[in-house]
C-alpha cells in the first residue's frame, strides 16, 4: 500500500456514534486519503467532513459510498479486499444485536483476515492503527502462498 491510502469505514447503527466521534478526532489525519464506506456510514461520514470543513478552503478526503451493508455493501467490500483495492479496514460491528446480514459480516472479516489487511473492530484499535508509524509509510502486507491450494488436484 501506498502513503496514500484507501481506508474502509464502516459501522453497524448502534457502533455509528462511536465512528463519528472517532473521525471527528482523527480527522485531519483522514485528509489525503481515499474513504470507502457502506451506504449509510457514508453519508454521516461525509456530514462530518462537511461539518469540519465548513468555511475553509481545505477539501476533505474523496468518499466513496457503496450500497447499505443490508443490501450487499459488506460484499461490494469484501470484493474491493479481493481485488487489493482496501488498504485498511474499520469496522465497527455490534456484539450486542444480531443483524439480518450477519453472513455477510462474516464474510467480510474472513475476507480481510484472509488478504491479511489491517483490520481494527473496537475503536481501541483503530487508535493503535492510526496511530501506527506505518499509516505513515507504504506498507505491503506479507500474502500466505496459496499456489498449491490453487493448483491442486481434484
Ligand atoms: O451494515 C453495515 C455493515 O455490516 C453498515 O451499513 P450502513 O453503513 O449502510 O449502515
Amino acid at each position: 500500500m501506498n502513503i496514500r491510502k484507501t481506508i474502509a469505514l464502516v459501522a453497524h447503527d448502534n457502533r455509528k456514534p462511536d465512528l463519528l466521534e472517532w473521525v471527528d478526532y482523527n480527522w485531519q489525519s483522514l485528509q489525503g486519503h481515499k474513504i470507502i464506506c457502506t451506504g449509510t456510514t457514508g453519508s454521516l461520514i461525509q456530514e462530518k467532513f462537511n461539518q469540519k470543513l465548513k468555511g475553509s478552503k481545505e477539501v476533505g478526503p474523496e468518499i466513496i459510498r457503496l450500497k447499505s451493508g443490508p443490501l450487499g455493501g459488506d460484499q461490494q467490500l469484501g470484493s474491493l479486499i479481493c481485488t487489493n483495492e482496501i488498504d485498511i479496514m474499520i469496522f465497527l460491528w455490534d456484539p450486542m444485536e444480531p443483524q439480518p446480514h450477519d453472513v455477510d459480516v462474516k464474510a467480510l472479516e474472513r475476507i480481510a483476515v484472509l488478504y491479511n489487511i489491517p483490520y481494527a473492530s473496537n475503536r481501541a484499535s483503530a487508535d493503535f492503527l492510526i496511530s501506527s508509524e506505518l499509516f505513515k509509510t507504504g506498507y505491503k502486507p506479507k500474502l500466505k502462498d496459496y499456489s498449491s491450494y490453487i493448483n491442486r488436484k481434484i
